[in-house]
């Protein structure tokens, strides 16, 4: 259940109609919705009833609007962050440091030392050069890093090739079985408190069975480290949970999944911590966009409209599905294929697909577009960057600019040694 609901035949956000915000901020646009991304972060914390010791960091990623951080702060939620960039916005939203949890394969030493200066909770170590470099930044600070050590317990999360983590063959973590060592050697270093591991096998999970194998195999290697005389309290079970995409999808519920965490993880005694991002934030947003032209094709028309593979870039990266619908629905419908206006054929929403029968000035939107939508924005062929609104009853804020196209930033110029 969301709060994009037709009233009257015109789509709404909670009590805004869509076209006023057509209207105001032009298209395309970001719309998000505050009571759906309040209801997703409480029904997953609810879902998660059965752990008695958690944490829950927001994955940023997935959006890292400034109205939707500070939404889940207010929530108690935390960041899951993976750069610099990411810990001053988790920070800006008035999160507190010690909930921001930094996992990335590739952190820089500059932010390992902007994460101890900001006096994060804790950090996720991919590797072992990786740790022994925090060690030392932090010894030279005179200061203890919480860190956990990254596995990649080698299962297939049954998702999208180019979204899968937990496969050997996969950048992420450390291998199972050379984790104990690794740890054995972390662990002795000063500047780093290790406490415990961490795991994220992929995203789009549309089935628990990859998860609980997973959990299952950290569950024996914090066995083999207590008993190899180590302290294990916090174990991270990242995020990953699916959300249904296309009107016939089902993916498991949040309280499918704190079940089985709470069942899988009941004698651990640790503080579990989670790293939600889509099922937090997808059905939160829509991409609001208008049709420019319906031009005849070889089977079937296309649908041109003004939001492009720039705004929305999952269909063209993963073959993603986002429904199209009309904001003022007619009743019929059309077979078309749904394209953007960058110059490439990538540049594909949806193939020969029934929808809703639009014409060129027509509204409509592309649902499920809160995670993984704005935050992935470019400005290629030179288009503007795609605003956000954070709709709030029946207010609603602008919480980004778009970047005008052709906006030439102060510090670029033509260098003068070219001729
Ligand atoms: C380390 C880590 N944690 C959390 C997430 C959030 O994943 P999702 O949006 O699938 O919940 C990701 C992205 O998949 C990730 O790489
Ligand atoms: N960007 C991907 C998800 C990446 C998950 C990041 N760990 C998507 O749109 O589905």
């Amino acid at each position: 259940m969301d709060h994009f609901q037709y009233r009257d035949g015109v789509l709404h956000a909670e009590d805004i109609p869509l076209p006023r915000i057509a209207e105001e901020i032009g298209t395309p646009v970001y719309v998000y919705s505050r009571a759906t991304l309040e209801r997703h972060a409480q029904v997953f914390r609810d879902a998660l009833k059965d752990v008695p010791k958690k944490h829950i960091a927001f994955a940023i990623k997935c959006n890292p609007n400034l109205g939707v951080l500070r939404v889940l702060a207010r929530q108690g939620y935390g960041a899951d962050v993976v750069s610099g960039g990411e810990l001053e916005r988790a920070l800006a939203a008035g999160m507190a440091a010690e909930d921001i949890v930094f996992s990335g394969v590739g952190k820089t030493r500059a932010e390992l030392a902007q994460g101890l200066d900001r006096g994060i909770g804790q950090f996720n170590i991919e590797h072992e050069p990786e740790g022994v470099a925090l060690a030392e930044i932090a010894a030279a600070k005179e200061t203890t890093a919480q860190a956990v050590l990254r596995v990649n317990p080698d299962v297939d999360a049954g998702t999208h090739a180019k979204i899968s983590t937990g496969k050997a063959e996969n950048k992420f973590g450390v291998g199972i079985d050379v984790a104990p060592a690794i740890f054995d050697r972390l662990a002795g270093l000063p500047g780093l408190k290790m406490r415990g591991v961490a795991l994220h096998i992929g995203s789009q999970l549309t089935s628990l069975a990859p998860l609980e194998a997973a959990f299952e195999r950290v569950g024996r290697l914090i066995a083999d480290l207590r008993a190899a005389g180590h302290s294990i309290t916090h174990v991270d079970l990242g995020g990953g949970l699916g959300v249904p995409y296309r009107p016939e999808d089902n993916p498991p519920s949040p309280a499918d999944y704190g079940a089985m965490v709470a069942r899988v993880t009941k004698d651990w005694d640790v503080t579990l911590m989670f790293e939600p991002g889509r099922v937090i934030a997808g059905n939160t947003g829509v991409l609001l966009t208008e049709v420019l032209w319906v031009k005849p094709g070889a089977s079937h028309p296309f649908v041109i409209v003004d939001a492009a593979m720039n705004d929305l870039a999952r269909p063209a990266l993963y073959d993603a599905y986002h429904d199209f619908v009309a904001v003022e629905p007619n009743g019929e419908k059309m077979t078309a294929s749904i394209v953007g206006p960058v110059c490439e054929t990538g540049d594909t929403f949806a193939r020969d697909r029934v929808i809703d029968a639009v014409k060129s000035g027509d509204l409509a939107a592309f649902r499920t577009a809160g995670a993984y939508g704005a935050t992935m924005a470019s400005t290629y062929n030179s288009r503007s960057l795609v605003p956000e609104v954070l709709v709030d009853g029946d207010r609603y804020i602008t919480v980004a600019d778009r970047i005008a196209a052709g906006t030439i930033m102060a510090a670029e110029r033509v260098p003068d040694w070219i001729e």
